[in-house]
């Protein structure tokens, strides 16, 4: 069996980090590993609090993960701060991990910062030479290149800017965007787009995180990276057009919906 390993921050109500990371590779029919670079106390309304792991507890985690059962992908999510990070890029070095999906994650939707700013810096320069591909949302993907993005131009403009410190992908995600829901890939000079038709639900808790396990999940099953994100794609949309509806805020979406008719 092909198995995924995440290095993320646990969301106590499921709808993002950790926990929506196994659900999506639990979907897939992959085994799901998870190292926690920190607890978060949120829920659908926000996010109430963060305690972080120490470097030397999140080395131990990588060294019980990587020692015993080799991850066939890599997922990376919340991280924040220096410390963490520079632990997770020794250690991935050190084990010589492959098919490493970066989710540059920096604020959540409910407007809780996730990554501290001294932090940024080490995530650019340590994990994204490392990346097969990162996955920045249009507010992660100005902060990073430095650059508005308005235009369909403006992705492109962006990603090459933030190429220079990767050379994996690098996928821009649309779901800021108010019409449509389409996502821009620059990998190695060639552009691609994944058009997504928009749903209408407000309920889009967790879509980053289950949109980069997605496409770690199938680069770990044997797909090329465009056609990892195309599948991620339709898996992400699905779950959306699901229409569950919990709690009071912005919840999260249904990762079993395919597994419905079997109930
Ligand atoms: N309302 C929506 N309808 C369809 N796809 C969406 C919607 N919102 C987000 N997405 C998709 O979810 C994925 C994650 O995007 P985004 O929400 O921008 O990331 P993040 O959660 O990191 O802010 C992308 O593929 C994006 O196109
Ligand atoms: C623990 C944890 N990790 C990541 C996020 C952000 O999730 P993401 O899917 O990028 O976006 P939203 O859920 O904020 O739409 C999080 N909230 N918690």
């Amino acid at each position: 069996m092909k198995t995924v390993l995440t290095i993320a921050g646990s969301d106590c109500s499921g709808g993002a980090g950790i926990q929506a990371d196994l659900k999506t590779i639990a979907a897939h029919g992959l085994y799901g590993m998870s190292a926690i670079t920190a607890l978060t106390a949120q829920n659908t309304t926000g996010v109430y609090g963060i305690s972080e792991t120490t470097g030397e507890f999140l080395a131990s985690q990588l060294d019980c993960i990587f020692q015993d059962i080799y991850p066939d992908a890599v997922k990376i999510g919340m991280v924040s701060s220096r410390e963490l990070i520079h632990v997770i890029a020794e250690k991935l070095k050190e084990y010589k991990a492959k098919n490493i999906v970066v989710d540059p994650v920096m604020v959540s939707t409910s407007g809780s910062r996730l990554l501290k700013d001294d932090a940024e810096e080490a995530l650019e320069e340590c994990l994204f030479p490392l990346a097969d591909v990162i996955t920045p949302n249009v507010p992660e993907a100005e902060v990073l290149s430095g650059i508005k993005i308005r235009e369909r131009e403006d992705f492109c403009q962006a990603a090459k800017i933030i190429a220079q410190k990767t050379a994996g992908g690098i996928l821009i995600k649309g779901g800021h965007q108010i019409e449509d829901a389409n996502d821009y890939l620059y990998l190695k000079g060639e552009e691609h787009w994944f058009s997504g038709r928009r749903v209408n639900n407000p309920n889009t808790h967790g879509t980053g995180c289950t949109l980069s396990s997605a496409i770690a999940s199938n680069l770990a099953a044997g797909n090329s990276l465009p056609e990892s994100i195309r599948k991620a794609k339709e898996y992400l949309t699905g779950a959306l057009e699901d229409g569950l509806n919990l709690g009071a805020g912005s919840g999260p979406l249904n990762h079993m919906y395919r597994l419905k008719d079997l109930l």
